[in-house]
C-alpha cells in the first residue's frame, strides 16, 4: 500500500522547469557560440527544447552540463569550465524567478490538497540547489513534511538522477520501503531514478506532448498524465 507520495518539484508541481530550460539555453548558447567563433559561424549549432529533455532535465546542475555537452562530443572542457556554465544559468534562473514569481501548477495544488486529506505523507525530492526557494516562492512548502534537494545530493556525495538515490534518500528519512513510496516526474531521468528504486508506483507527468508519454513508459512510468489532477476523481 502507498502511504507516501515523492513528488519532483520544478514541472511536476511547479511550472519553474520552463525557468530552468530557457535559463540553460542563454548559458549553453553563449558558450557554443562563442567556441564555434559566433552565433553566425557554420559550427554554432543551438541548444534545443530536445536536447533539454534528454540530457539536462531533472539532473543536478554539473552532471546536466556535462551530459550536454558530452552528447555534442565536447569532452575537453575543464571542471571549472563546467561550473561557470552552471553558475551563469543560475544567475539567470534566480533572476526569472524572481520575476516570475514561481508558479505551482493549479492542478497540483488540488492534488496535494487532496493527497494530504486523504492521509498520504509528501515529500520533495528535486536536483535542484533552489528547491527551498522555489518551494517557497509557490507557496507549497505547508505541504511538504521532507524535502530531498540538489544541495543534500552534493553534501551526501549522492548520485543524481537517473540514479535512484535521492528517492531512495526521501523514502528513508520519511521512513518508509521504496514499494510504499509513489514517484511523480516529469523528467525522462526521474522516471527512470523511480524504475531503477523500485518503488510502488511511477507517475510520469508529460507537460511537453510529442514522443514524451511514450519515452515515459519506456523508462518504466506505470502511468502517464498532462496534469496531475486527472489522478484525482472526478
Ligand atoms: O541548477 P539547479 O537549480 O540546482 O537545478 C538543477 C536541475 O534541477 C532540476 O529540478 C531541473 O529539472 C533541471 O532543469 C535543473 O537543471
Amino acid at each position: 500500500m502507498i502511504t507516501v507520495a515523492l513528488f519532483d518539484l520544478d514541472g511536476v508541481l511547479t511550472e519553474t522547469a520552463v525557468l530552468h530550460r530557457k535559463a540553460w539555453k542563454k548559458a549553453f548558447d553563449a558558450f557554443l557560440a562563442e567556441r564555434a567563433g559566433g552565433a553566425d559561424a557554420p559550427g554554432f549549432v543551438e541548444f534545443t527544447e530536445q536536447d533539454y529533455l534528454d540530457h539536462v532535465d531533472g539532473r543536478p546542475r554539473e552532471d546536466g552540463v556535462r551530459a550536454f555537452l558530452a552528447s555534442r562530443g565536447i569532452t575537453d572542457v575543464d571542471a571549472k569550465t563546467v561550473t561557470a556554465i552552471g553558475e551563469k544559468k543560475n544567475d539567470m534562473f534566480l533572476e526569472s524567478l524572481a520575476e516570475d514569481g514561481g508558479q505551482a501548477y493549479p492542478g497540483s495544488v488540488r492534488y496535494l490538497e487532496a493527497a494530504r486529506d486523504a492521509g498520504l505523507r509528501i515529500a520533495v525530492v528535486t536536483s535542484s540547489k533552489n528547491g527551498g526557494p522555489v518551494l517557497e516562492a509557490a507557496d507549497l512548502s505547508k505541504f511538504v513534511e521532507v524535502r530531498v534537494d540538489g544541495i543534500d545530493i552534493a553534501e551526501r556525495g549522492l548520485n543524481g538522477k537517473p540514479a535512484p538515490d535521492s528517492y531512495l534518500l526521501g523514502a528513508e528519512l520519511m521512513g518508509v520501503p521504496p514499494a510504499q513510496a509513489a514517484v511523480f516526474e516529469d523528467a525522462i531521468s526521474g522516471v527512470q531514478a523511480g524504475a531503477a528504486g523500485e518503488f510502488g508506483y511511477v507517475v510520469g507527468v508529460d507537460r511537453v506532448g510529442g514522443n514524451q508519454a511514450e519515452a515515459m513508459r519506456a523508462a518504466g512510468a506505470d502511468v502517464v498524465v498532462n496534469d496531475l489532477d486527472e489522478l484525482l476523481p472526478a
